[in-house]
């Protein structure tokens, strides 16, 4: 046996060189270099969204208009849902996802009109 020993209890190959333990790290490294990148799309897709946001809370202001809009925020919701049932994320995540950043946009809007 040159890379593997035979455990004791259960009898099955466990790796006495390390070369296990190299893969997984390097599996695991790779997985997270996604991670990263993604996590770095996401930043800059919510400033480009939060750019666009500003402006819509400028212009509501300048025209007195409600900070939050209900109806449409039930549209994004819907389509957002079936955008992540077709993506096999979870809908119920996504709506989440989504009031958690227009809860924040409105917080933005409400500044704006104080101001
Ligand atoms: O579309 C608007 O009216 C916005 O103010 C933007 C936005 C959003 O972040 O998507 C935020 C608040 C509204 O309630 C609905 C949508």
């Amino acid at each position: 046996m040159t890379n593997s020993d035979s455990d004791t209890a259960t009898g099955t190959a466990v790796d006495t060189t390390g070369d296990a333990e190299d893969t997984v790290r390097a599996e695991l490294g790779r997985l997270r270099d996604s991670i990263d990148n993604i996590d770095a799309a996401v930043i800059h897709m919510l400033a480009e969204r939060f750019k666009c946001t500003q402006q819509v809370g400028h212009l509501k202001a300048a025209h007195k208009l409600p900070p939050a809009d209900p109806a449409r925020e039930a549209r994004q919701i819907a389509r957002l849902r079936e955008l992540a049932e077709n993506a096999k994320l979870d809908p119920a995540f996504a709506e989440k996802f989504l009031n958690f950043i227009i809860a924040e946009v409105i917080r933005h809007h409400e500044t704006i009109a104080r101001s």
